[in-house]
């Protein structure tokens, strides 16, 4: 079993001088991903390369899989660690390692060599050249191909020498943290928890913000949010979960405007606050997981109406994506089978049988005046009683 993993970073190795702000996110996130995983493990950085070396016994597939969810990560090598680089130990332990890694062993091969000492006495390719060399004679039956070979063999010489054949692929993307913090609307549904997903992706740190109406939407729909962006967790590391009382708001908006509109005005009361709470809590924009057209609240006239209140930039990563693309990440991510689960949402239960699908502002915004009355005082509370749940 490996006791060590080399990490290659995705986009990140090319930012110049705020590479090490790069590097240090993502060694951060790969401590994170690791914390769950029985066993202990040590997250250094060198050269351009993050290892990890497992201090006791862990699970490998567990550890892999944890991996993989870290964006930043172009690949993940298992490597075998070799102390002592000494020429005749070096061709020792590679030739051991072929050993323990192929029991069959014919194929062919090529030995690709990176001398990251270079007070090392062998250059890169008299490395290759001679590794390959005194491997064929360990070896008989494996074979030279430099063009195409079965099983490349890479070992860098550094202050210890690292070997390793496989490169398992990484998510890509870029450490999150490394791209400010963003506010995501999180619904119980499929496409906010996606949208979550991706643009952290992008390196965004995000925290979210729900909305409920108790008690005409349950404390099990709230457990369900809580859950989705758990598993959202999984990849962006902590949220702090904003869960906003809308109950109040949502009465009264119903009392008081046409009821075509009430989906619209809702919406915009809850841009309004999040982005409230967005910057003072330092998010530079709002995260939605609406795409054009796939319901009649998320035509380009109510996207407008929508953004109309906001001050600060609406991110909507899944805009562009059918139904179908935004279900298979969903999968992908493993929030389908929970955003599926049949509980109420604020925004389904005061709906209007034909709302406005083409909402004019300017009458909107008439409408938003019979609130005058009590709507600060409202919102006020809504912001003072809100619960911050924080998710990891
Ligand atoms: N109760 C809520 N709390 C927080 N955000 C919400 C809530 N309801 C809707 N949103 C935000 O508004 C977006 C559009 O919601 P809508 O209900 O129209 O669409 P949807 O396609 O069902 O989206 P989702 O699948 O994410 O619920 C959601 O993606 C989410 O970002």
């Amino acid at each position: 079993m490996f006791k060590a993993f080399l990490i290659k970073y995705a986009e990140i190795g090319i930012k110049g001088k705020n590479r090490y702000l790069f590097e240090n996110a993502l060694r951060d996130q790969i401590k994170y991903a690791l914390k769950d995983i029985d066993g202990e493990f040590y997250v250094s950085k060198e050269q351009g390369r993050i290892y990890i070396e497992a201090l006791s016994e862990y699970d490998y597939e567990e550890t892999v899989e944890a991996l993989q969810r870290v964006f930043g990560i172009a690949a993940i090598c298992p490597v075998v660690i070799i102390e002592d680089t000494a020429w005749d130990n070096l061709v020792k332990e590679v030739g051991n390692f072929v050993e323990n890694q192929y029991p069959d062993r014919n194929f062919t091969f090529k030995v690709e060599a990176k001398r990251g000492d270079k007070q090392y006495p062998i250059k890169s390719p008299d490395i290759c050249i001679d590794m390959g060399a005194a491997l064929l004679d360990r070896f008989p039956e494996m074979k030279v191909d430099v063009r195409e070979p079965k099983v490349r063999i890479n070992v860098e010489v550094r202050h210890k020498a690292y070997v390793y054949s496989m490169i398992i692929p990484g998510p890509g993307g870029m450490p999150v943290g490394t791209n400010g913090k963003a506010m995501l609307l999180l619904s119980g549904g499929i496409d906010s928890p996606v949208a979550g997903y991706m643009i952290s992706k992008r390196g965004v740190k995000i925290d979210a913000v729900y909305f409920h109406a108790p008690p005409y939407t349950s404390e099990r729909a709230k457990q369900k949010v809580v859950d989705l962006a758990k598993l959202v967790s999984r990849y962006s590391g902590p949220i702090n979960l904003h869960v906003v009382n809308f109950t109040d708001i949502q009465l009264y908006i119903y009392e008081k405007c046409p009821h075509d509109e009430l989906t619209i005005i809702m919406r915009r009361y809850m841009m309004r606050i999040a982005q409230t709470i967005a910057t003072n809590t330092n998010c530079l924009g709002l995260i939605t997981g609406e795409s054009i057209g796939q319901v009649a609240s998320q035509t380009m006239q109510s996207l407008a109406a929508t953004d109309a209140v906001c001050e600060i930039p609406v991110y909507r990563p899944v805009i562009g994506f059918d139904k179908q693309d935004i279900v298979d990440i969903a999968e992908k991510i493993n929030t389908y089978e929970t955003s599926i689960l049949p509980f109420e949402d604020c925004c389904t239960i005061f709906v209007a049988k034909h709302p406005v699908t083409k909402p004019n502002i300017g009458i909107i915004q008439r409408s938003e005046r019979n609130l005058e009355e009590k709507i600060d005082e409202l919102v006020k509370t809504a912001l003072d009683t809100i619960e911050t749940i924080e998710v990891k």
